[in-house]
């Protein structure tokens, strides 16, 4: 009897996968699919992620801006570099689903913004859009300084250094920074480095990055035999508590004091209501946490990638310290978001070095409705992987792609065809914010120090969340 059924499942698994590749083939219009092999497909491409961003970008140069890639029988993906087929997916409110990769962060970041399905995030979108006002940012540019001040003075004990892995020291600064803004609280990670809060971020960050690209962990039922999940649970449990913890003591003040200061994101959200209802302690936790995870690593990786990019152009290095000297003079003056504005060539710069290296090279959606766009039609069901890193690499729409040329940025870009901070409705809601608190890690950096190569040192891109290089974000640094 059980045998029967077992037979009988698998026939109508075996008829459903069947159906549904059948209906792929025989429906997706407009895609080209390269040679893979008959037993594995393309999953070569696909099976290290120290390979995957140079597979992805032979596979576009070669076969153009639609293409069809089997991670395995049955796991079609269609990859995309075709700013206008871009433009269709992302510029639409219609599809902003995410696809299952962003649920290896749901145990963390819960049903906030990121994750959140299209129902829920339409109302969360239009309560978020305006918490990065003018003035709100104006507060946040204050709260950046002190802990970059640290930042500096952690950073002094490396001059000399023949060379060291900056990201570190920034992933520590960009944390008190979130930490600041948006929970209000001052976490001073820089200054203990063993806090279990940020070890604890630290430990999910990598274990989602291993789920990654492990079909064992990657799997929910098969992952739950590993070791990481038992230790992802534990984390997240602390991480979600001490986040309780920090919103009781918020409501207290606020009920304790009146006129207590609203300068976190914590403190807004506190207030804001969806469906004229306040948000659950729950909802509070997915979002705050939402935004730890979007608006730390980034930023921090973006800093690294400008510092390790200045290293080796000292040319564009000295320009850019011209202009901050220009505009802030020479008496340490910390900037304003005035200011910040007033530094095109830094922005500039800092802009070519997100084409160079997109610190987020994919984004992906789920095709949840078809899609019938000119002379493509996409059957619901698939996911796209908008291959950023490929756009940004595109000499049709930057000539020459693998020179570094801030003065690329001096005219407006085709729209679609540069997305650092991804595009369309869903995309990065922090890049104002992002933006600001890169030019003043940045500023107070180059202020102290002159950034120096480390000869030799060829960076080995790996594709995670963000982009990293495996054998690290290598510079030297010398006092100004
Ligand atoms: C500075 C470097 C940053 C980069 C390169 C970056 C990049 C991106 C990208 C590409 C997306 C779109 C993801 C997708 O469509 O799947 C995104 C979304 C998002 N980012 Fe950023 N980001 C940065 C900084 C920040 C900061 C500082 C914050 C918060 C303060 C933040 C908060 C978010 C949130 C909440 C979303 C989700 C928006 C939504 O789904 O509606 N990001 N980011």
């Amino acid at each position: 009897m059980l045998f029967a059924i077992v037979v009988v499942l698998l026939t109508i698994l075996i008829l459903q996968f069947v159906v549904k590749q059948y209906r792929i083939n025989t429906q997706l219009k407009g895609f080209v699919s390269p040679p893979g092999s008959l037993l594995l497909r393309h999953f070569n491409v696909f099976s290290s992620e120290n390979d995957l961003i140079p597979n992805l970008l032979e596979i576009s140069r070669k076969y153009g801006g639609r293409v069809k890639l089997d991670v395995f029988h049955g796991t079609t993906v269609l990859l995309v570099t075709d700013k206008d087929l871009i433009c269709h997916v992302l510029g639409t409110k219609q599809i902003v689903l995410k696809d299952a990769f962003y649920d290896l962060c749901k145990k963390w970041i819960g049903q906030g913004v990121i994750t959140c399905k299209p129902e829920k995030w339409t109302k969360t979108r239009k309560m978020l859009n305006p918490v990065f006002n003018v003035q709100q940012l104006q507060t946040y540019v204050t709260l950046f300084e002190n802990p970059i001040k640290i930042l500096i003075e952690k950073l002094k004990c490396e001059t000399g250094n023949d060379g060291f892995d900056v990201l570190p020291y920034l992933s520590l600064c960009t944390l008190d920074i979130i930490c600041e803004t948006v929970l209000g609280i001052k976490l001073n990670a820089q200054k203990n480095t063993d806090l279990q809060y940020s070890r604890d971020i630290h430990t999910v960050t990598s274990i989602i990055l291993r789920r990654l690209f492990s079909p064992l962990k990657r799997n929910d039922v098969t992952f739950r035999f590993t070791e990481d999940y038992q230790i992802e649970a534990e984390a997240v449990r602390r991480i979600r508590n001490f986040t309780q913890q920090v919103i009781d003591e918020r409501r207290l003040k606020k009920e304790t004091d009146a006129k207590s200061k609203k300068s976190s994101l914590l403190d807004i959200l506190l207030e804001a209501k969806i469906d004229d209802k306040p948000m659950t302690d729950e909802e509070l936790i997915d979002e705050v946490q939402s935004f730890l995870f979007a608006g730390h690593d980034t930023s921090a990786t973006s800093v690294g990638l400008v510092l390790y990019i200045l290293s080796k152009h000292q040319d564009i290095q000295d320009k850019v310290v011209k202009e901050l000297e220009s505009v802030l003079g020479t008496d340490n003056k910390y900037p304003t978001p005035t200011d910040l504005n007033e530094m095109k060539y830094l922005e500039m710069a800092i802009k070519e070095t997100m084409r160079y290296y997109t610190v987020a090279p994919f984004l992906s959606r789920m095709i949840d409705e078809d899609i019938s766009f000119g002379d493509i039609f996409i059957p619901k069901g698939l996911s796209i992987i908008v291959f950023l890193y490929g756009l940004h690499m595109n000499p049709e729409y930057f000539p020459n792609p693998e020179k570094f040329d801030p003065t690329r940025f001096e005219k407006e870009v085709t729209p679609y065809t540069f997305m650092p901070f991804g595009g369309g409705p869903r995309n990065c809601i922090g890049q104002r914010f992002g933006m600001m608190e890169i030019k003043c890690m940045l500023i107070e950096i180059l202020r102290n120090f002159r950034i120096l190569e480390v000869s030799g040192h060829i960076p080995q891109l790996t594709a995670m969340i963000v982009l990293r290089f495996k054998n690290g974000m290598m510079i030297k640094l010398e006092p100004r």
